[in-house]
Formats: C-alpha cells, sequence, structure tokens
C-alpha cells in the first residue's frame, strides 16, 4: 500500500532514465524543488537541457547505471521502451531504492499526484493510475468547495493564533490543550463561519488567557 507523505526535495538525489517530455517533467519537478538530479538517456529533449541538472547522454542497453542507482535516493523510469523500462525498474527496485516507474502505474513505489495550492492548503489528489483525468479535475470541484467555505479564513485565523501561542505558552501541554479548546468552543467557531475575522481573534485571544491563568 501507497501512503502519502510530504518530503523534504532538497534532501533527494533524483536519477531519472529517459530525457522525453515524461523524463523533462519529472527532472523539473524535483530540481525546482530542490533535489539534486541526474538524467541518463540516448537523447533528451531541449526543456532539460536549460534546467542546469546532470546529463548524461547514454544507451542504456549498454552502459551500466549500477553507479548512478547507488547514487540516487529515488529512480525515476520514463524511458519509451516497455522491456528497457521494466528492465531498469527490476534493477533499481533490487538494489532497494524507491522507484517512481512513469510507464507503469501497478508496480511504481512512489507516485506523483496531481497538486494545487488552495487557501493555504496543499492539496494532492492520485487515482494511483487508475483515472488520471478524473483526478486532475477533482482538483477543481476540491478548490471550489475550499474556496466557498469558512475554511480559507479558519486557515489564517487559526495559523496565526497557533503562532502566538507558540509564543505564549511555554508548556507543550498546555498548548495543546489550548488548540482542542478552541476548536471545541462554540463561539468562536461561530464567529469564524461568519466571517467575522476581528472577533474570531479576539475570542481566540481570551481562550488562550484563560488557559494562561490556569494552574
Ligand atoms: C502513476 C502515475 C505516474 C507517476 O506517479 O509517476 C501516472 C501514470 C501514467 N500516466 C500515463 C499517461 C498520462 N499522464 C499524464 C499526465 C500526468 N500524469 C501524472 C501522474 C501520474 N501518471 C501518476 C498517477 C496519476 C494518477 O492516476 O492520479 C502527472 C500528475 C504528473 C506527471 O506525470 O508529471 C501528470 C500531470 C501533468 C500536468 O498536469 O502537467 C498525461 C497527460 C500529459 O502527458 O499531458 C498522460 C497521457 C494521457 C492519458 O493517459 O490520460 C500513463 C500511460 C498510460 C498508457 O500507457 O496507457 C501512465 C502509466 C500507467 O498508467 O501505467
Ligand atoms: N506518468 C506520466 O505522466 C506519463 C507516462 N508516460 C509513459 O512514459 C513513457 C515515456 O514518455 P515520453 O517521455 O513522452 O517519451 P519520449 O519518447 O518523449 O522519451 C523517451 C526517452 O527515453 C529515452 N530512451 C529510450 N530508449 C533508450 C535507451 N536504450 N537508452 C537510453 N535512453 C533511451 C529516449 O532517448 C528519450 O529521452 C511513455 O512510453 C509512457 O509509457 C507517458 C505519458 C505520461
Amino acid at each position: 500500500m501507497r501512503i502519502p507523505l510530504w518530503v523534504e526535495a532538497s534532501r533527494l538525489k533524483v536519477l531519472v532514465f529517459g530525457g522525453g517530455s515524461v523524463g523533462a517533467r519529472r527532472a523539473k519537478f524535483f530540481s525546482a524543488a530542490g533535489a539534486e538530479v541526474r538524467v541518463l538517456a540516448k537523447k533528451v529533449v531541449p526543456e532539460l537541457q536549460v534546467l542546469g541538472v546532470e546529463i548524461k547522454l547514454v544507451d542504456l542497453y549498454q552502459y551500466d547505471p549500477s553507479d548512478d542507482i547507488r547514487w540516487a535516493d529515488v529512480v525515476v523510469v520514463a524511458v519509451d521502451d516497455p522491456v528497457l523500462a521494466e528492465q531498469l525498474f527490476r534493477k533499481a527496485e533490487s538494489m532497494g531504492k524507491l522507484v517512481n516507474d512513469a510507464t507503469d502505474a501497478s508496480r511504481t513505489h512512489v507516485v506523483v499526484p496531481y497538486e494545487r495550492v488552495v487557501g493555504g492548503l496543499r492539496i494532492a489528489v492520485t487515482s494511483e493510475g487508475a483515472a488520471g483525468t478524473p483526478a486532475r479535475l477533482s482538483l477543481d470541484v476540491i478548490e471550489g468547495c475550499i474556496k466557498n467555505s469558512w475554511i480559507p479564513l479558519f486557515f489564517q485565523i487559526y495559523k496565526q493564533l497557533k503562532a502566538e501561542a507558540k509564543e505564549a505558552i511555554k508548556e507543550t501541554k498546555k498548548r495543546l490543550a489550548y488548540y482542542q479548546a478552541l476548536v471545541e468552543d462554540e463561539e468562536f467557531l461561530e464567529l469564524v463561519k461568519a466571517g467575522r475575522a476581528q472577533e474570531a481573534l479576539a475570542r481566540g485571544r481570551a481562550i488562550m488567557s484563560k488557559i494562561l491563568n490556569l494552574a
């Protein structure tokens, strides 16, 4: 089973097999987020040449990529030859690497989801290869739902109160009790849902004072 995680990309060394449109998309995706990227391919598209990532032009039926695989944390398979793709997948897998196989969703270890930021929240959706377009279009529905709800204002207010709580309430247990009290306070939530931001903030701060004054 695959699980969702948010990973710091600048910790990753990513090896990409294939430098066509999909390989270039992966190289850009990882390098824009700070990862170190190396591409191995017979030929690469021009978009890839301007990314500033390492490129080795090799025929993967002749070149042995073992050292490159050892170097990598994540290996991407994006060659257009299914026999070669499977061979590369098996090799990287047997060397203990996490593989993003863009050519076969059923065996990929790592999935690249459809992603969007809505009201401060980062939303990622995937069908894990079953039906990509519905996954992509679901982002429009999710965006519409969130934007038309009280969540964006709740996000702003909660973020502000959480920052203040981290400063004001030194004890972790008390801070956690504060978050609990906040979300259980009907008056606070009603103010948020009514869009009364200043009053909601004031209510949140009053609850904070109460927690601070407890023994
Ligand atoms: C498992 C996964 C791979 C992974 O995690 O790496 C996967 C797998 C496969 N996709 C295929 C086809 C297409 N994928 C796209 C586009 C995107 N696909 C992406 C993710 C994923 N695709 C992962 C799970 C997604 C999910 O299901 O939720 C995005 C989000 C990220 C990205 O790829 O950069 C990106 C958005 C780009 C953007 O928005 O810009 C297009 C459209 C296009 O290229 O423009 C087509 C052609 C049209 C079509 O097929 O719809 C095929 C070949 C099918 C076959 O051979 O029949 C496979 C392999 C298979 O299905 O086995
Ligand atoms: N996950 C996704 O979003 C998508 C995945 N795909 C899958 O990804 C595959 C690749 O798609 P594209 O990038 O569009 O193909 P492409 O034809 O643009 O690029 C293929 C790349 O593989 C390299 N390659 C092929 N044989 C090689 C060899 N022997 N040695 C070294 N390099 C070799 C080529 O030089 C090229 O750089 C498709 O065949 C399909 O299975 C396709 C569309 C979207």
